[in-house]
C-alpha cells in the first residue's frame, strides 16, 4: 500500500512466490484464522458486560469468561504457527533470491564487473535481499493481516452502528491516504543511502584486498582520506534520510491521534443521540477502535520499513535483468576433437567505443596447431583470448569454431572446451586436491597423479609434506605465484580442453621448473588447438604460427618459420633484437 512496484517488481515477486503457493494458502488460511479469532473473542465481552448489567448467575458469567480465555489462547497457538510457516517459506524464497543473483554476477560478462566491485555485490546478495527477508517474514505477514483486519473490523462496526461505520470508514481512508503519501516521500533518499553505502564497502572491499600495495606504495593516507570523505557524504545521505523518515512518523502519529479523537467524539455523540446502545455494545465499539489502531499504527512505524524493501527490490530486480553483453545464443554442443579456430574482421571495445581494444582481426588456425600471441602491453592479446572463451562478445566480425559462429554453441558447452591459464590465477580456500579438480569429487587422486606425472611435476608435489591434502588459504595466499601457476596447469590438463590458452602462463615459475615443464607441455599440447601468450620469444619460437598484435591491430600473421625466415617481417627484427640483447647480455658477464 505505501509502496508503488511496477510490473517487473511484482513480477519478480510473483516468479518466487509461485514456487510455494501451497504454503502461502496455508498461510493466508492461518492469517484468516487469527484474524477471525481476534474479531470473535470481543463479542465474548460485550456478552459478559451485558448479561452481567442484566443480573446472570455468576456460573453464566464464568462460562463465557473461560471461553474468552479459550479464544485468547488459541489466537496465540495460531500467531505462533503463522509465525513458524512465515520464517520457513520466506527462508526458502529469499535463498532462492541469493542463489540466483549470486549465479547471475557470476555469468556476467565483463562490463558487468568493470562497473560493479564484488564488495558492491556482496553488499546486494547479502544486503539487499537481508531486507526483503526481513520484509516477507515479519512486514508482509503484518502487511496483509493488518489490511485484512482493517476492512474487517470496519465492516463489522458498520453492522454495529451505520452512523459510526461512516465516521470510521471516512478516518481510516482519510488516514491511510496520508500515510501512503508521506511513505513516498523518502523513497528517493533511501534508494541514494543504498547506493552509496553498497559503493562504499566496495571501496573498502578493494582497498583492503590490495594492503600490500597500499601498504609498499605508502598510500594509506589517502586510502583513509578517501574512505573518511565516502563516510561524510554516506552520514550526509544518512541524515536526509533519518529527517525524512522522522516526518513521515510524526506526521503519521498525527494522523493517527486525530483519526482517535474524530472516532471518540463520535462515539460520544452517538451515545448521548441513541439510547437503544448498551454498554456492551458501546464497550465493543470501542474495544474494535483500539483493534483497528493496532494495524494503524503498526503500518505508520514501518512506513519507512517499506521504503528501504522497495528501494532493495528496485535494486535486486534492476540486477537480475541485467542483460549481459554475452548473450545465450546458441544451443549446439561441441562434439569434434580437433577445433579449427577464425576470426573474422572482430573488433571490440571494453567501454569507450573510440577506444578499440581490437580492431578487424582476422585470422585462422587450423585444428591442432599452435599459435605464439605477441604484441607490445595493452596491444590486445588477452582481450582475444577473452573474446574466444566468450568471457565478453565482440561489437564487429565473427569468430568461428569449425565453420560454425562460436555464438552458435551453448556456452556451457562452449568453455568446456576450453582451457585457460591466465596471469590472475584465482585460488580458493580448501585443500590443494580441491583447488586442482575445482570441487569436483568424482575425479579421483590417481587421476590428479597422473597429470602431475605428464607435466613433470612429481618433484614439486613430493615437496609438499601434506601432499593433495595441503590446506589452501583465502586466495591462495599462503602461495607463491609460481605454485598458483603450477596449481593452474594441473588443474587446466585435467579437464583436457580442446582449446588451450597460455597467457603468460609461465611468468612466476623458476626457470629450472619452467624448463621441465616446457618440455611436458609440448606432448601435452599435441591434439590440441593452442594458443600462447608470451613475451619470452623462446615461447613462441616453437609454435606453428605467429600473430603480432600492435595497438588492436594485426601487425603480421603466418606460419613461424616463415616469419623467422623472412628478413623484412618484424617478427624476425624481433629475434634479432632479443638474440643482440642476449649475445649483449653474455658479453656483459664476461
Ligand atoms: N577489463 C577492462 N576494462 C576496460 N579496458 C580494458 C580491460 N582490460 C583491458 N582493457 C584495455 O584493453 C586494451 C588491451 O588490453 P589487454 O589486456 O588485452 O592487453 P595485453 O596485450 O594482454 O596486455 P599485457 O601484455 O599487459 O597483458 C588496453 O588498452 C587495456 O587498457
Amino acid at each position: 500500500m505505501f509502496i508503488r512496484l511496477d510490473r517487473s517488481q511484482i513480477r519478480f515477486m510473483y516468479v518466487y512466490l509461485n514456487n510455494h503457493r501451497a504454503q502461502l494458502v496455508l498461510l493466508l488460511l492461518f492469517i484468516l484464522g487469527s484474524i477471525a479469532l481476534q474479531i470473535y473473542s470481543p463479542l465474548y465481552i460485550q456478552q459478559f458486560l451485558d448479561r452481567a448489567r442484566a443480573g446472570e448467575e455468576t456460573s453464566g458469567l464464568l462460562r463465557i469468561a473461560f471461553l474468552f480465555l479459550g479464544l485468547t489462547v488459541l489466537r496465540q497457538i495460531v500467531v505462533i504457527v503463522l509465525q513458524f510457516i512465515t520464517s520457513d517459506v520466506t527462508w526458502k524464497i529469499t535463498n532462492k533470491i541469493r542463489l540466483d543473483v549470486t549465479r547471475q554476477c557470476l555469468n556476467y560478462d565483463m562490463s558487468f564487473h568493470n562497473r560493479h566491485t564484488p564488495g558492491e555485490m556482496v553488499e546486494r546478495i547479502d544486503g539487499d535481499v537481508g531486507k526483503l527477508n526481513n520484509f516477507m517474514s515479519v512486514f508482509a505477514l503484518k502487511v496483509i493481516s493488518n489490511n485484512l483486519l482493517i476492512v474487517t473490523v470496519v465492516i463489522i462496526i458498520f453492522t454495529i452502528n451505520v452512523s459510526m461505520g461512516i465516521v470510521v470508514t471516512l478516518s481510516c481512508v482519510l488516514g491511510l491516504y496520508v500515510l501512503s503519501r508521506m511513505g513516498r516521500f523518502g523513497s528517493k533518499t533511501i534508494r541514494n543511502y543504498l547506493s552509496e553505502s553498497a559503493d562504499t564497502i566496495g571501496f573498502l572491499d578493494e582497498r583492503i584486498t590490495g594492503r600490500e600495495d597500499i601498504r609498499a606504495f605508502n598510500a594509506v593516507s589517502y586510502t583513509l582520506y578517501s574512505y573518511y570523505t565516502r563516510l561524510k557524504r554516506l552520514f550526509r545521505t544518512r541524515k536526509q534520510t533519518g529527517l525524512r523518515i522522522a516526518t513521515v512518523l510524526n506526521i503519521g502519529e498525527m494522523v493517527l491521534a486525530i483519526i482517535m479523537a474524530v472516532t471518540l467524539l463520535s462515539l460520544g455523540i452517538i451515545h448521548l443521540q441513541s439510547a437503544d446502545l448498551s454498554i456492551g455494545t458501546l464497550f465493543l465499539i470501542y474495544y474494535y477502535m483500539t483493534i483497528l489502531l493496532i494495524p494503524l499504527k503498526s503500518m505508520v512505524a514501518e512506513v519507512s520499513e517499506l521504503q528501504y524493501v522497495h528501494a532493495a527490490l528496485l535494486r535486486l530486480n534492476e540486477l537480475l535483468s541485467y542483460s549481459s553483453n554475452v548473450k545465450t545464443t546458441g544451443c549446439a554442443r561441441i562434439e569434434d576433437t580437433a577445433l579449427e579456430i577464425r576470426f573474422d574482421n572482430v573488433s571490440f571495445h571494453y567501454g569507450d567505443e573510440e577506444h578499440k581494444a581490437l580492431r578487424n582481426i582476422s585470422f585462422q588456425l587450423p585444428a591442432n596447431t599452435t599459435l605464439g600471441l605477441l604484441g607490445k602491453t595493452g596491444s590486445g592479446k588477452s582481450t582475444l583470448a577473452r573474446l574466444l572463451c566468450r568471457m565478453c562478445d565482440p561489437q564487429e566480425g565473427s569468430i568461428t569454431i569449425n565453420g560454425s559462429d562460436h555464438m552458435e554453441f551453448e556456452l556451457d558447452s562452449l568453455q568446456e572446451s576450453m582451457g585457460i591459464v591466465s596471469q590472475n590465477i584465482e585460488l580458493f580456500e580448501g585443500t590443494l586436491r580441491d583447488n586442482i579438480t575445482m570441487y569436483k569429487d568424482h575425479i579421483t587422486d590417481d587421476q590428479i597423479m597422473r597429470i602431475l606425472d605428464r607435466l613433470a611435476l612429481q618433484e614439486w608435489i613430493s615437496g609438499i609434506p601434506e601432499g593433495l591434502d595441503k590446506r589452501i588459504e583465502q586466495g591462495g595466499r599462503n602461495l607463491s605465484g609460481g605454485e598458483a601457476q603450477l596449481i593452474a596447469f594441473t588443474r587446466v590438463f585435467l579437464r583436457n580442453p580442446q582449446i588451450l590458452i597460455l597467457d603468460e602462463a609461465t611468468s612466476r615459475i623458476d626457470p629450472a621448473t619452467e624448463r621441465r615443464l616446457d618440455k611436458a607441455m609440448a606432448v601435452l599440447m599435441k591434439n590440441r588447438t593452442c594458443i600462447i601468450i608470451a613475451h619470452r620469444l623462446s615461447t613462441i619460437r616453437k609454435t606453428d604460427y605467429t600473430l603480432v598484435l600492435q595497438e588492436g591491430r594485426v601487425l603480421e600473421f603466418g606460419e613461424t618459420r616463415a616469419l623467422e625466415q623472412d628478413p623484412e617481417s618484424s617478427y624476425s627484427s624481433m629475434i634479432g633484437e632479443g638474440e643482440a640483447e642476449l649475445h649483449a647480455r653474455s658479453l656483459d658477464r664476461s
